[in-house]
């Protein structure tokens, strides 16, 4: 299963393809939606997300509420487009820019993007920069967590900390209501309470935010991914994707950062085997992977997340056109994106979950799919 995505963040609409997914797979907009609203949610979005109502419609790839094999092409429009129809138009003309952007901003594609592109026009970077493009990649990961859904695979995408404040409650199966019901996707009331005062207080003094997310999955088969090349091993592909995401800046698997400063003996996860349950560990430092590969135990995604860079209180600059100091471009702006962030890396993780058990266990058809995947999880059992 591939995929791509296009569209600018005020052009008309957003587009995904994705191609080679199974036939007979029971997809419909219910599916993707509910994740498209997730994403556009949590404490701290800016007036944009007022504005959207993003919905999946389905332009290809489906009849009658089931996938026929074909490639699935999605769209979202983008409400805003109304808004920018002359300064997105493609057709010549319309000048001078309206909306041009000169001044780059700080952690933004902006500079290097204008350097390499050649835009003086730094709209013609950020349009595509922006994490619109999320939206997308999103609704295809709502299709890969449908797929997953038949192979028994759960899973959940959460905040484990965000301005400056951490969850002090560790995340607990239990908890997933909890956290859905969370404005800031947050396991316990009282961080919850003291991160929404931070924000407040962020977006009242022109500043921004960032933190952790955490995605984990839950009944993945052992044996997906390969260790025999790099470019099969999951834990890279997992990273690649995650790290992918606008403003992420770190990724982890399980308890990496902290296992590295620790002996060994107080790293890595006993083995044992009980009848009927087959192989399984008490502890999951590893957070799921060894040498590329699921183990069997939970899969554990743990990302940080940089504050918004586009700040009220702007960074100095430069004016790319005039070479002149400048303060940095103000847009209409988030002043944290974290909570949205936890819904996009565990649906993004999910693509490449989907992509791994559809080269594993290959076929057609759904049918086909989830009976060889039955039979893996009985050899499993016997191994
Ligand atoms: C859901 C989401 C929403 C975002 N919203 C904004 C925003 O409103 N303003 C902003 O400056 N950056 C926002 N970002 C981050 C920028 O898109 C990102 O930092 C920028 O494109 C530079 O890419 P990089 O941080 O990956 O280096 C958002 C990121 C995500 C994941
Ligand atoms: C549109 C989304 O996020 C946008 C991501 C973004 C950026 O720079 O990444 C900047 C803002 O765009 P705008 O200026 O249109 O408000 C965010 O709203 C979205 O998540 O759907």
């Amino acid at each position: 299963m591939r995929f791509l995505t296009a569209g600018e963040s005020h052009g008309p609409q957003l587009t995904a393809i994705v191609e080679g997914l199974p036939s007979q797979l029971p997809l419909g907009a219910e599916d993707i939606n509910p994740w498209l609203k997730k994403r556009q949610g949590g404490y701290g979005r800016g007036r944009r997300m007022v504005i959207e109502t993003d919905t999946a419609e389905l332009m290809s790839g489906v009849r009658m509420g089931r996938t026929t094999g074909a490639p699935v092409t999605l769209v979202i429009r983008n409400a805003d487009h109304r808004n920018w129809t002359e300064v997105m138009d493609p057709a010549p003309g319309n000048e001078p820019r309206k909306k041009a952007l000169t001044a780059a901003r700080p952690g933004h594609a902006d500079l290097p993007g204008g350097i390499k592109y050649g835009h003086k026009d730094l709209r013609d970077v950020l349009e595509r920069a922006s994490a619109r493009e999320t939206a997308t990649r999103v609704a295809v990961g709502a299709i890969a967590h449908k797929l997953l859904s038949f192979f028994g695979v759960q899973s959940v995408g959460y905040v484990a900390g965000m301005a400056g404040v951490w969850s002090a409650t560790p995340f607990d199966w239990n908890l997933k209501e909890r956290v859905e019901e969370s404005p800031v996707r947050m396991t316990d009331p009282q961080s919850e309470a003291e991160v929404i005062r931070r924000v407040d207080e962020a977006k009242a003094t022109g500043n921004t935010l960032g933190g952790v997310i955490e995605a984990r999955f839950k009944g993945l088969v052992p044996g997906l991914g390969s260790q025999m090349h790099w470019e099969r091993k999951l834990d890279g592909r997992i990273a690649h994707m995650a790290m992918s995401v606008p403003a992420i800046k770190g990724v982890e698997i399980g308890t990496g950062f902290d296992n590295a400063m620790k002996p060994g003996s107080e790293v890595h996860d006993p083995i044992y085997w009980e009848e009927g349950r087959g192989y399984y560990r008490p502890s999951n430092r590893a957070g799921g992977l060894e040498a590329g590969m699921t183990n069997g135990e939970e899969l554990v995604v743990r990302a940080a997340l940089k504050p918004i860079a586009t700040l009220m209180r702007p960074l100095p600059t430069v004016d790319v056109v005039t070479h002149q100091p400048a303060d940095a471009a103000r847009e209409r702006s988030d002043t944290t994106a974290v909570p949205a962030a936890s819904v996009i890396l565990e649906a993004v993780v999910g693509i490449v979950l989907a992509q791994a058990y559809l080269e594993k266990f290959g076929g057609d058809t759904l049918d086909e799919l989830v009976e060889r995947v039955e039979r893996y999880k009985e050899r499993v059992l016997a191994y």
